[in-house]
């Protein structure tokens, strides 16, 4: 398997975006209830018109779009315009009730609404942006139409806009910190998987790959086979070319295993040292006897020069591989096992070559 996408938990956040929408609403009513205490009676009917019959219908639609198949696409904006029509809804509260009763109805709900949707709810700094502009326009009109507070107009606006100011700001700075965690976390993944010198999944990454694949190979009955490459008389090489071309031949090998082995779902990975493994499913002993004729073929044509002494001129590898038909009977270390004694039979047998078996025909062939 090659490297994943990131994978989120976009379900789980729809509940969660849902438990803050019915949050949301249970607020409203909290209100409600705290509002028709301080509020003067006459005004108590069309308060309650602006709270049960706009505001919190306005939530709950909100919690029916989120069964939507696309909501995920279009929560910002669905979002955005919540917390307009809440905020609107509120000025319509405080319009109507200081020309209407005289009334000074409180802002504070403005700021306390945009907070709920940008943090709560999770709106982008961008469309809180945009929200909290139409938003300020809005309040700076109302002051201007209904001056409800008096000589504390000025104040209050300040007080509006700077909230509103400040919390778009918060969210800019959280948006970027969480931008910066995500990409610190992908690298992250990046350097705890990956083998820094080929690339290729490390000894840990391989073996929880493996694991997995041996499950879906379990589960779906599918033939496993496991593959250790190890380079022949590589101390000759390092000794006579130095480490460095020493790096550069293993590297080469993963190049050329990757080549071999180019299916989505093969797991390529370095083992140890100069020992390489590969896990792949549903191919036969035939196909898999193939891949390495393949992989023996590469290290042929490239002709790299080995060391003297060494049992061939060129470099190459020696390779063990097993295929098991009923993956439920084995355990991975057990393939692993089988595969290293193949690959060993394979360099007593005189190196570059390999030694394939079939654990539940019990069929051995050397090439
Ligand atoms: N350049 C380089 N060499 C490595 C690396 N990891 C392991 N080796 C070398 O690989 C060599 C393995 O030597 P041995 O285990 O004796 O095996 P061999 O010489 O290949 O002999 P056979 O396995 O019998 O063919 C050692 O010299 C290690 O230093 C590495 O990351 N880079």
């Amino acid at each position: 398997m090659r490297d994943k996408p990131y994978v989120g938990t976009p379900k789980r956040e729809l509940t969660r975006l849902r438990y803050a929408l019915l949050i949301g609403a249970a607020l409203v009513c909290l209100f409600v209830w705290a509002d028709l205490i301080l509020l003067p009676h006459q005004m108590h009917s069309f308060y309650l018109v602006n709270r049960l019959l706009v505001q919190l219908p306005v939530v709950l639609v909100t919690l029916l779009l989120s069964f939507h198949p696309r909501f995920h696409a279009f929560k910002h904006w669905i979002f955005t315009a919540l917390l307009i029509a809440l905020t609107y809804s509120n000025y319509w509260l405080i319009h109507t009730s200081w020309s209407m009763h005289g009334y000074s109805f409180p802002y504070e709900g403005t700021i306390l609404y945009a907070f709920y949707c940008i943090f709560a709810l999770g709106i982008p700094y961008r469309y809180a942006l945009v929200a909290a502009l139409i938003n300020m326009v809005g309040f700076l009109a109302l002051m201007v139409f209904a001056p409800a507070y008096g000589d504390r107009v000025l104040i209050s606006a300040a007080f509006v806009v700077g909230s509103l100011f400040i919390g778009v700001y918060a969210k800019y700075r959280l948006d970027s910190m969480m931008h910066l965690l995500r990409e610190v976390n992908a690298k992250l993944i990046v350097l705890s998987s990956r083998d820094e010198l080929t690339g290729l999944l490390n000894r840990r990454a391989l073996m929880e790959e493996s694991e997995q694949l041996m499950s879906l190979c379990q589960r779906e009955k599918l033939k496993i086979a496991v593959l250790m490459a190890d380079m022949d008389d590589f101390k000759k090489y390092n000794d006579e070319f130095g480490h460095q071309e020493g790096d550069n031949a293993l590297t080469l090998q993963a190049t050329i295993l990757n080549d071999v082995f180019q299916r989505k779902t093969d797991i390529v990975g370095r083992y140890g040292g100069e020992e390489f493994m590969v896990v792949v499913s549903g191919l036969s002993e035939k196909e898999m006897a193939a891949r390495c004729d393949d992989l023996l073929a590469i290290w042929k044509s490239k002709n790299l020069t080995h060391a003297k002494g060494a049992s061939s001129s060129y470099v190459q590898c020696s390779i063990g591989v097993t295929v098991c038909d009923s993956a439920n009977d084995h355990t991975l270390s057990e393939l692993i096992k089988y595969a290293d004694e193949n690959l060993y039979h394979a360099k007593d047998a005189g190196k570059g070559q390999y030694v394939i078996s079939c654990i539940n025909s019990d069929k051995m062939q050397e090439n």
